[in-house]
């Protein structure tokens, strides 16, 4: 295998930055071809020994039993597959085959709901690799590419090699790949440059892993390939965790209007990748289940447990599950799995639009932040709950979408500038774009024109040899935030100006622009107009920065505070825990002034959640610096029963009945409601409940 190492079909980076793709490999590709037969026919006579096993040169950052047997197994198989089945030529050169416009279209609305999650799974995903030159890939059941992430300077490369919407990606077409071979072998792999059966691919890396429904049915890959010299076995690890979140995902939303029972044998787990999931119709009979349903149970297929009645699994009773966790305020549950004893934690989260006929479970305050993401229309109307200023400001933001008007936010810090930006580009056209932020005050000053401008290779003393792209081209395509733009020093902004009005970049040290096709927001605390009077900012830029202007309101002055403040303690709070904030120290945190605004109340609240003794939060929970404020508040926590909102009112109707049911006996309904006697007792302060007839006890 030493050919791998010296194949001399290295990706190598252009002076602009564009990465070029060995398309022609005439000297490796006829080592390539001899290499293929030879492997294959060494499989097929020899049979045992692998050939795809053994010392890897260039290949030892990653772990050699991680990249088992399995895996080179994978590529053998697929490479006999090649030749015998398809009949590939190794050394083919023929154009990849690219479905037409209307089938590709049909194809993408067939897969529409796993697409829009994906989505956000790619966008993630290419964040996370940003820098090492992947292009985040979808594909159908068929490897037909729906969907693409690309960094620019790799797209124009990448599409020579056939990395474009429509391109067919099965193995069938395109030889052993990332994308191909995983759906055939129902199994994440790695396909790192000549493990490639065609010669025209081997300067590829792709770690590709297959979707699956809930019937079991492989219907997509997602994939990164790139152009890394370096197989990098994390890659294949965080494309395989995203299609597991791709695929809880689409479980949660396809099953929405069902009852859900999500699990895990320890509580923390619940929310996170590795939890299972199982639908229940209201009769409490299983509708689906996901992977991890599955794996958890000991279940082979979906089959085996389609039909079959929630009692027969777990030892409570679908009505005894419901009740349970909505008494519990969505607090995960303990539930035996009854074929093996095995505890599990679990939550039952009721249909998002009950069924008629059935009675609603209601709402804790606190439900988990993922529903409240998807009441949503979009990604603009999450960011505030009827606040008059943020529904004009998102009202604006949108009409804007459609066109390239360059946006500057204005509002104190820790108003959401960063956020409302993000928002701004998730929502527009350019959403599968790179959204790329700088932060202007934050760099040193000599550094602020190679990582915006990017410099060519040897541009300056200490540069890159390879050189560097610089933000304003990796944004290309896509949004380019500047943040504190107030901040950038005067002589750059002369450049800045130039680049907008040009669309066209000059990287350091070249001669050659490149075009550039970005939206800019820019955002600031500072007073621009002053600075522009003082001479530290230039007006011509400041009109060609502020299209639209939008002033983020401080939190002190939103009159949807509370909404904002349980929405963001929601966030905060570990899966599976269900919290309560009492009604004083709600009370309090909408007095607040809040001069860090968002981010000091979501400090605050993390905070408070991690030092919290039990799991209704108060006053007495909030730290030394806040708590001086709050000494006046302290004393007055019970409020007249007339106070409490309607969902307060239903858990005090719940809390009444069991206390009926048990005679007042506050030590067996703290127990049955798995808490401890205090936090029960200030529950029952907090919500003004009396025993008619004797004190509690
Ligand atoms: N609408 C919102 N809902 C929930 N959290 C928010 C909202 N807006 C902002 N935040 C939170 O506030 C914090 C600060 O947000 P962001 O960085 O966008 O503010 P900023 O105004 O750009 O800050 P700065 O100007 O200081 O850079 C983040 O933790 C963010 O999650």
């Amino acid at each position: 295998m030493a050919e791998s190492a010296g194949n001399g079909c290295a990706v190598h980076c252009a002076a602009e930055g564009t990465a070029s793709m060995p398309s022609n490999t005439t000297t490796d590709g006829s080592a390539h071809v001899r290499r293929v037969r030879s492997v294959v026919h060494g499989r097929l006579n020899a049979g045992s020994r692998d050939p795809h096993r053994g010392e890897q040169p260039g290949r030892d950052q990653y772990s050699r039993d991680q990249y088992s047997r399995d895996q080179y197994s994978s590529i053998t198989r697929s490479w006999v597959r090649c030749l015998h089945e398809y009949r590939l030529d190794p050394g083919s050169r023929g154009e990849p085959q690219v479905v037409d416009p209307a089938e590709l279209r049909e194809r993408q609305e067939r897969l529409a709901g796993v697409q829009a999650v994906a989505k956000v799974e790619m966008a993630n995903l290419y964040q996370q690799l940003a820098g090492s030159g992947y292009a985040i890939v979808l594909t159908d059941a068929e490897g037909v590419l729906l969907n693409y992430f690309g960094d620019p300077g790799f797209t124009h490369a990448a599409s020579r090699s056939g990395l474009m919407q429509g391109a067919v990606w099965s193995e069938r077409a395109q030889g052993t790949n990332g994308m191909g071979t995983c759906l055939v072998e129902r199994r994440p792999v790695t396909v790192h440059q000549d493990e490639h059966y065609l010669s025209r691919h081997i300067g590829l890396s792709c770690a590709g892993a297959p979707i699956f429904d809930h019937h079991g049915e492989v219907v997509a890959a997602l994939d990164a390939s790139g152009e890394s010299r370096l197989a990098q076995q994390h890659t294949l690890a965080l494309v395989s965790m995203s299609v597991q979140m791709i695929e809880n995902r689409v479980f949660l939303d396809q099953f929405r209007h069902d009852y859900i029972l999500r699990f895990h044998n320890r509580p923390e787990f619940i929310g996170t990748l590795s939890e299972g999931a199982i639908a229940l119709s209201p009769e409490g009979k299983v509708l689906a289940a996901t992977r991890y349903a599955l794996f958890q149970l000991g279940i082979a297929r979906p089959a085996d447990i389609v039909g079959r009645d929630i009692v027969g699994i777990f030892n409570s009773s679908f009505a005894g599950l419901v009740d349970s966790t909505v008494r519990r305020a969505f607090h995960a549950v303990p539930i035996f799995h009854i074929k093996t004893g095995a505890r599990f934690y679990g939550v039952m989260l009721p249909p998002v639009a009950p069924p008629a006929g059935h009675r609603g479970a209601g709402r804790s305050e606190l439900k988990p932040a993922l529903f409240a993401e998807q009441a949503a229309a979009s990604p603009l109307d999450a960011l505030h709950a009827g606040d008059a200023a943020m529904v004009a400001n998102v009202r604006t933001a949108k009409r804007t979408l459609e066109r390239n008007v360059a946006l500057l936010l204005r509002g104190e810090t820790g108003t959401g500038k960063e956020l409302f930006a993000r928002a701004v580009h998730r929502s527009g056209p350019r959403a599968d774009k790179p959204f790329v932020a700088i932060n202007c005050a934050a760099l040193p000053e000599p550094l602020i024109e190679s990582e915006l401008f990017g410099y060519r290779a040897g541009a300056f003393t200490g540069a890159s040899k390879d050189g560097a792209r610089g933000k304003l081209l990796q944004a290309n395509g896509g949004t380019l935030f500047l943040d504190e733009i107030g901040d950038m020093p005067v002589t750059l902004q002369a450049r800045l100006l130039r680049v907008l009005e040009e669309r066209e970049v000059q990287p350091l040290g070249s001669e050659t622009p490149v075009p550039l096709d970005i939206r800019v927001i820019s955002a600031t605390h500072c007073d621009l107009p002053q600075k522009i009077a003082e001479g530290h900012f230039r007006e011509d830029l400041y009109y060609r920065l502020q299209g639209l202007t939008i002033l983020l309101p401080p939190l002190r002055e939103r009159t949807d505070r509370r909404e904002l403040i349980l929405r963001i303690a929601r966030e905060e709070v570990e899966a599976g825990s269900a919290i309560e904030l009492d009604v004083p120290l709600l009370a309090f945190l909408e007095r607040q002034r809040w001069p860090g605004n968002l981010r000091q109340l979501r400090h605050l609240l993390r905070a408070m959640l991690a030092l919290r003794d039990d799991d209704v939060l108060t006053l007495h929970d909030l730290p030394a610096e806040y708590r001086a404020a709050s000494a006046a508040t302290i004393g007055t926590e019970a409020p007249p029963a007339g106070d409490l909102n309607p969902l307060e009112n239903a858990e005090r109707k719940a809390l009444i009945e069991e206390l009926q049911r048990h005679s007042w006996n506050i030590s067996i309904v703290a127990r049955r409601l798995n808490m401890s006697r205090n936090t029960l007792y200030r529950k029952v302060q907090r919500l003004n409940i009396q025993n008619p007839e004797k004190a509690l006890h």
